[in-house]
């Protein structure tokens, strides 16, 4: 089929380059030219394993021919579905911003007033229940002058792709979820979604596209409710003297539970969890309920980070003053540069606030991490970071870390805080879990 995606960033760049895959023709559209050169040159615009490959086959001079990118949205008129991957930010008090969309929206639906024939609209963005139905769709009709149901479709299918192994996770997904609120739209998302269905054995879920926009926000708050979860427990196994990775390693066994999101440490992260979590509680109390445990959770995972600078203070008897600690780790997680809320951010502040000078390593995410922390010096290494300081927090599990032996040596007091569990006990260094 031939499928127009707008929007290049994590998601839809992922999204395109593996529906060429699977065999339909795609094209990319987005604002940023440098995003759109950059594809048409046959690379990747984000870094994600397996997507340069993926795009070198099917972009550029020599692919396959099946992807290309444009910043012009006449594409759209060559294809028959269209699916809107752009950015669902928050506002100030935490409810979804729906600009962006309805910017994507309203060009769309011009586009759409010149298209011959049906055409139908896919919703891949997270947003609120209604956002599809409500905002989405009137603002198609009116800039195309067209009816939906009747000259064009709309549909809603939410993604639930992890960065860092992204087009894994497309290509294999758990389920695919369709939703729709007219028949036509869904029959051409099952053949959008076909190829991929067979080849990956998916489950599929075909659904309103109300439910379909709840399922989405159901999933993450599921689980980042269940990381602070195991957090809490966590917390209470620590000051109980109790490892909770032992006993998440117990409860991990009942199916009911699953072994999965149960690592307990310095809290969730990234540009969704903490940005969805939020935008749900906002909906929820728009309509005069209060989500208790969901507002928990967030409670819970902002406490984390003074959780595990407390420790490390409770070792240098609160003198932070002059104190130089060493920060391993500033991505949200490991197998990115991406630090959007990474937990990073509130520890550094944290041990900044108290006087301490911070020297901070991570693989990767040292370039971006200027963003979002200032007076920061960087290291080369985990070794650098470590050489001469007074402490250590382990913020991110970068498998790097767990090597570390006698790198440790080299600081002036080996104390070593980990938020994540990666650091193997040694002799010669004073170790605190931050749950263990
Ligand atoms: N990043 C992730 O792992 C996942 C994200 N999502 C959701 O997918 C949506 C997109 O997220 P990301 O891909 O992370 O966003 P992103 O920020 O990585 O990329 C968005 C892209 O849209 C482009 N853009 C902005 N306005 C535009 C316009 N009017 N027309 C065309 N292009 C425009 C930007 O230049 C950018 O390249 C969000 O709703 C997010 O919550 C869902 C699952 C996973
Ligand atoms: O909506 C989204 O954007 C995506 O959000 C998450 O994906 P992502 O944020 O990329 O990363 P995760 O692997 O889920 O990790 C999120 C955070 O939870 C933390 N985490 C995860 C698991 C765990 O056991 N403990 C834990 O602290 C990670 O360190 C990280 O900070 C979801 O896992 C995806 O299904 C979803 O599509």
């Amino acid at each position: 089929m031939n499928l127009s995606i707008i929007g290049s960033g994590y998601v839809g760049t992922t999204v395109a380059a593996c529906f060429a895959d699977l065999g339909h023709d795609v094209v990319n559209i987005d604002i940023d030219e440098s995003v759109v050169e950059t594809i048409n040159a046959g690379d990747a615009p984000i870094h994600e394993e397996g997507l340069s490959e993926l795009i070198a086959e099917h972009a550029g001079p020599n692919g396959s021919g099946r992807l290309r990118a444009t910043t012009d949205y006449a594409a759209v008129r060559d294809t028959e579905v269209t699916f809107l991957c752009l950015p669902t930010p928050q506002n100030d008090d935490g409810s979804i911003d729906l600009s962006i969309m309805e910017a994507g929206a309203s060009q769309l639906g011009e586009t759409l007033a010149d298209a011959p024939g049906w055409h139908t609209v896919v919703v891949k963005s997270t947003v609120v229940p209604g956002s599809t139905a409500d905002t989405i769709t009137p603002i198609l009709e009116r800039e195309s002058g067209k009816t939906a149901g009747e000259d064009f479709g709309v549909g809603m299918n939410p993604e639930f792709l992890r960065e860092g192994t992204a087009v894994h996770d497309f290509l294999s997904p758990d389920k695919v979820v369709l939703g729709a609120d007219d028949d036509r739209a869904l029959e051409d998302m099952r053949a959008v979604f076909d190829p991929l269905v067979q080849a990956a054995d998916a489950p599929v879920v075909e659904t309103d596209t109300r439910t379909a926009e709840m399922i989405k926000y159901a999933n993450n708050g599921f689980l980042a409710a269940k990381v602070s979860l195991i957090n809490d427990l966590g917390n209470i196994c620590k000051e109980l003297g109790v490892d909770a990775y032992e006993v998440a390693d117990a409860i991990g066994l009942d199916d009911r539970i699953s072994a999965q999101f149960l690592q307990s440490g310095v809290g969730w992260g990234g540009s969704c969890f903490p940005k969805d979590t939020r935008a749900i509680i906002s909906a929820a109390e728009a309509t005069g309920y209060e989500p208790a445990v969901l507002n928990a959770a967030v409670e819970v995972n902002d406490r984390q980070p003074a959780r595990l600078v407390a420790l490390l203070a409770e070792h240098l008897e609160g003198e932070f003053e002059g104190a130089e600690i060493a920060v391993l780790g500033l991505a949200f997680k490991p197998g990115t540069d991406d630090m959007r809320n990474s937990r990073a951010i509130p520890v550094i502040d944290d041990l900044q606030e108290r006087g301490a000078t911070v020297t901070a390593y991570d693989p990767v995410a040292a370039d971006n991490a200027p963003n979002y922390v200032d007076d920061v010096t960087y290291a080369d290494s985990a070794a650098g970071a470590l050489d001469g300081a007074d402490g250590a927090v382990v913020v991110t599990d970068w498998d790097e870390f767990a090597a570390l032996d006698a790198e440790f040596d080299a600081m002036a007091t080996p104390i070593v805080v980990d938020g994540r569990r990666v650091i193997e006990r040694r002799d010669g260094i004073t170790y605190e879990g931050l749950t263990w």
